[in-house]
This record gives structure tokens, sequence and C-alpha cells, in this order.
């Protein structure tokens, strides 16, 4: 990508990720799937953005080609000046079912993604970095515990160790808390917003939740119907740390409110005209 010398003569510091003009075609069952249009997005490091959108348009798909799961079918994507073609290190990915495997203790699940790409060896040298995971996610004395005896809540939050032992830069989630009751949600937001400043961690979250989604995010993309399209970006400028009161004061409801009017008014008017 051409970095052109801004008014000052400096040369803009390159984003950290950069999607240019993706597009994905599924071959479907029955005729062929543009899941994905010319989507084109700028993270800065650090950042966290939220990409929202009908059930359909398009948003796992974008993700999972973040993640290197799938291959896109035309466009580039760009890490910390790098480009990706495949699964990657630096990107972590987390979905909606914590997935821990039922016969392993809590730190043998949070070790796993070390002990597959480096050995049991490597796994048994982490064990240190496993356990300040653990214990900064609030599972300190369940260590030894498997995953039968932990809560939803406590599983996602596992889950979320995992996702961060091979201390990955860009952390990518599919609604990660979608399947936990509104309370302890609120709470792995909280502490979501929490890791990812300690560790400067960039993010994407895929989120049915508009609230979520301003709750969590520097920038919200809003996606179109089928094709999805990136229809509108909000840069969201609230104050951080972001704390649960802030869901009722009227800057925050106003995000929500021009998010809820992409969605259904402007995109159901680009659809029908
Ligand atoms: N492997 C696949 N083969 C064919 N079509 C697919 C495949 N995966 C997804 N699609 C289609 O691509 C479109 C986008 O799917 P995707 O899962 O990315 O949407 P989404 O926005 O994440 O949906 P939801 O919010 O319901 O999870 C949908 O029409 C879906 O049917």
């Amino acid at each position: 990508m051409n970095q052109q010398p801004n008014v000052a003569g400096n040369t803009p510091a390159k984003p950290f990720l950069s999607l240019t003009r993706i597009n994905k075609h599924y071959r479907g069952a029955r005729e062929p799937v543009h899941a994905a249009k010319d989507v084109s997005f700028e993270l800065e490091r650090g950042q966290t953005a939220s990409l929202v959108g009908a059930s359909g348009c398009g948003k796992s798909t974008v993700l999972k080609m973040i993640a290197g799961l799938l291959r896109p079918s035309s466009g580039e994507i760009h890490l910390d000046g790098r480009r990706l073609t495949g699964p990657d290190k630096g990107v972590g990915i987390m979905f909606q079912q914590p997935t821990l495997l039922p016969w392993r203790t809590v730190t043998d699940n949070v070790l796993l993604p070390i002990e597959i790409r480096q050995g049991k060896a490597a796994a048994k040298l982490a064990a240190e970095r496993a356990k300040s995971l653990i214990h900064m996610a609030g599972l300190t004395g369940f260590e030894e515990a498997l995953p039968g005896e932990l809560s939803g809540g406590m599983a996602q939050r596992a889950a979320v160790c995992r996702m961060l032992v091979n201390e990955p830069d860009l952390l990518l989630l599919d609604e990660p808390f979608g399947a936990l009751d509104e309370f302890t949600r609120e709470q792995m937001n909280v502490e979501f917003q929490r890791i990812c400043s300690a560790r400067k961690a960039t993010a994407i979250v895929v989120t049915h939740s508009i609230q979520e989604a301003v709750f969590l995010s520097d920038v919200v993309f809003v996606m179109s119907p089928r094709p999805g399209r990136i229809s509108k970006r909000i840069d969201i400028d609230l104050p951080r740390p972001r704390t649960p009161d802030m869901v009722t004061s009227s800057a925050f409801n106003e995000y929500v409110r021009e998010i809820h009017h992409c969605l259904f008014v402007r995109n159901s008017e680009a659809n029908h005209g």
C-alpha cells in the first residue's frame, strides 16, 4: 500500500490492521453466495472495533478471513506490515461457545494452543504464564478444575485465557458473550476491556448487541445485508474505562440510536432503492 506524505511532509504511520477490498464468494448449495463485498477498513494498534449487522450479512465470514481460517476470493489483509495468508501466531480467536476439552483441566485447556503449536515441553514451560492469566481472569483456585465444574461465565473466562496464552496482538471474538446471562455478560465486557487496555491489544468483536458494541468499541462498523459491505463507520468518542453506569448516559444512547438507525432505516432504504 502506498503511503503518501501528508501536508507536513511526514509519511503517516501505517495502520496496524488493514483490509483492502476484501470479497468472499461461497459456492453455495444452489447458487453462489456473495457473502462479503469490497470490505475495507483500518485499525490502529490498541483499538477495539465491533462488526454489527443483520443475521447472515457476513460478519463471521469477515472475521474468519482475518483469522486465516477462510481465504478471501479477492483483496488483501495486512497485520503489522505483513500480509496475512493463513492462521498467524499474532492472532487469537474465540467463538460463542468456549469449546473447552472436557477431560483437560482449566490449566491444560489454557495451554492447549502452545501444546499444539510447540509441543508438550513448551506447554510445560508456559505453565506460569497460564497461571497468571487464570489469576487475572478471576479463576484462582480453579486451575485443576475440569470444565464440567465451571459455570458458563467461568468457562468463557477460561476460553479468554486460552485465546491470550500465545500473547496475540490481535484478538478476534465472534459473539463471545452471547450465550451468557445479561449480568455475567456485563461483567465480562468490563473484564475484557481491562484485559485489552492492560495488554494494548487490538480487538474485533462480532456482536448482535448494539449496546455491547458501543460499550466495548472505539469504532463500530455497520454492515449492510448480503452482500455484506461496510455501510457506515461510527467512531465512539466516550471516555475510558467504560463503566456500567455509562449505558444510561445520553451520549451513550445517542450512539445506540445512530447505529440502530443505520441498521434498521438506512440499510432497508438502501435495499429498497
Ligand atoms: N461455508 C459456507 N458455504 C456457503 N455459504 C456460506 C458458508 N458460510 C456462510 N455462508 C453464507 O454466507 C452468508 C454470510 O454468513 P456469515 O456466517 O458470515 O453471516 P453472519 O453475519 O456472521 O451471520 P449471523 O449473525 O447469523 O451469525 C450467509 O448467507 C451464509 O448462508
